[in-house]
């Protein structure tokens, strides 16, 4: 039965009060209006980030949400006005929107977009301020831009990246947002990033989850002599190893702050230092290890409303240079379909090699490693799958550090 301009009445996970258990509930959805596009969601995946607005320590964390960002799914139908998509694309929701036009968009400068961002701060659609979401009448705000945690969602027309049709949408939902956010500095990304890690550097990434595993995953592809690890949890030392990082560090071994610890064994500090968990004390001492002179740090961990950085400005003065990146730099609309069509050519590489002869094999096994060493491993990243009544066990996974992305089938 077509759905177009029809209230659309499914499932999503709502998040009623902070910290509360999300619960399935059915919700009603409203057809997009101009500008905006509907999307069936078939599959999220839960990041870090979504756990911290739940958590009620997100300034704009507003309640009852649906929550979710990382997500693949097809469009079901569009509002008056959009053309660059049309029910049935397959789609990437981006919470960081790409409108083209206004002045960041135009900048060449920054991936942030100032289009729609301050009504998908507060939870609401540009047009009108209101939210698409409702159970029985009573409005449930969004999140991000993006709630994906529902089977229907509803997005800005300028946060919807089209991409191939053959891409496996419960693979690429990743793209959504934290394998490239830590892929900054990687080949494709240095359009628009900052940190450049170059062939040689020494690198410091804190926090080993999928986000601090990408950019160790990115050093690895830009050259870096030694990528040191930094997490308090020893589980993710071995898995650490298959995404580029040579040596570990748990904090809780040594008596010295940790940028001391570091310092040390790196005759003056590393050339590069990523926070990826978003702890303030933490970036700190991201900093603090990076060499003087040159080092950089870059923030990438969200950090609770209230939460201020702090250091001896004399950091800065001896040349360390700290920043933050938002999505790793990519222009999601213009970006995201590039990386869906690098994670495709690495998958076809591989099967090509699988239907190779023996012979044929040694022929071609240096372009093979090429295509597929280069820096776009995603599937590494799913180590779960689960259903979307299973959302909160998926919570319970992340928070005891057992996984790094859990991919929900929205439909099952
Ligand atoms: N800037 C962006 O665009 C962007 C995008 C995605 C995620 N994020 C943020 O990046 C961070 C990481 O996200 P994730 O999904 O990889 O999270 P995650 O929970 O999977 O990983 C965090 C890691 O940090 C470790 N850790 C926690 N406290 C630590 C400490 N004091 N010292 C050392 N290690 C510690 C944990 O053991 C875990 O391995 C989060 O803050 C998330 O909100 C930012
Ligand atoms: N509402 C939060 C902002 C959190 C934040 O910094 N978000 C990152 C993306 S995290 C994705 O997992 C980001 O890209 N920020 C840029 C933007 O939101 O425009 C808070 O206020 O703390
Ligand atoms: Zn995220
Ligand atoms: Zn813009």
């Amino acid at each position: 039965m077509a759905t177009q301009g029809q209230v659309i009445t499914c499932k999503a996970a709502v998040a009623w009060e902070p910290n509360k258990p999300l619960v399935i509930e059915e919700v009603q959805v409203a057809p997009p209006q101009a500008g905006e596009v509907r999307i069936k969601i078939l599959f999220t995946a839960l990041c870090h980030t979504d756990a911290y607005t739940w958590s009620g320590k997100d300034p704009e964390g507003l309640f009852p949400c649906i929550l979710g960002h990382e997500a693949a799914g097809i469009v079901e139908s569009v509002g008056e006005g959009v053309t660059e998509v049309q029910p049935g694309d397959h789609v990437i929701p981006c919470y960081q929107a790409e409108c083209k036009e206004c002045k960041f968009c135009k900048s060449g400068k920054t991936n942030l977009c100032g289009k729609v961002r301050v009504a998908t701060g507060v939870g609401v659609m540009l047009t009108d301020r209101k939210s698409r979401f409702s159970i029985n009448g009573k409005p449930i705000y969004h999140f991000m831009g993006t709630s994906t945690f529902s089977q229907y969602t509803v997005v800005h027309d300028v946060s919807v990246a089209k991409i191939d049709p053959v891409a496996p949408l419960e693979k690429v939902c990743l793209l959504g947002c934290g394998v490239p956010t830590g892929k900054h500095f990687s080949r494709l990304g240095a359009v628009w990033n900052t940190a450049k890690v170059e062939q040689g550097s020494i690198v410091a990434v804190f926090g080993l989850g999928t986000v601090g595993l990408a950019v160790a995953e990115g050093a690895k592809a830009a050259g870096a002599s030694r990528i040191i690890g930094i997490d308090i949890d020893t589980k993710k030392f071995d898995r650490a190893k298959d995404f580029g990082v040579t040596e570990f560090i748990n904090p809780k071994d040594h008596e010295k702050p940790i940028q001391q610890v570091i310092v040390d064994l790196t005759d003056g500090g590393v050339d590069y230092s990523f926070e990826c968990i978003g702890n303030v004390d933490v970036m700190r001492a991201a900093l603090e290890c990076c060499h003087k002179g040159w080092g950089t740090s870059v923030i990438v961990g969200v950090a609770a409303s209230g939460q201020e950085i702090s250091t001896r400005p004399f950091q800065l003065v001896t040349g360390r240079v700290w920043k933050g990146t938002a999505f790793g730099g990519f222009k999601s609309r213009s970006q995201v379909p590039l990386l869906v069509d690098k994670y495709l050519k690495k998958v076809s590489a591989f099967s090509a090699l699988l239907n190779l002869s023996d012979n044929l094999i040694y022929s071609a096994f240096p372009t093979f490693c090429l295509l597929f060493f280069q820096e776009i491993k995603v599937d590494e990243y799913i180590t779960h799958n689960s259903t979307l009544p299973e959302i909160n066990k998926a919570f319970d996974m992340m928070h005891e550090g057992m996984c790094l992305r859990v991919v929900l089938d929205m439909f099952v």
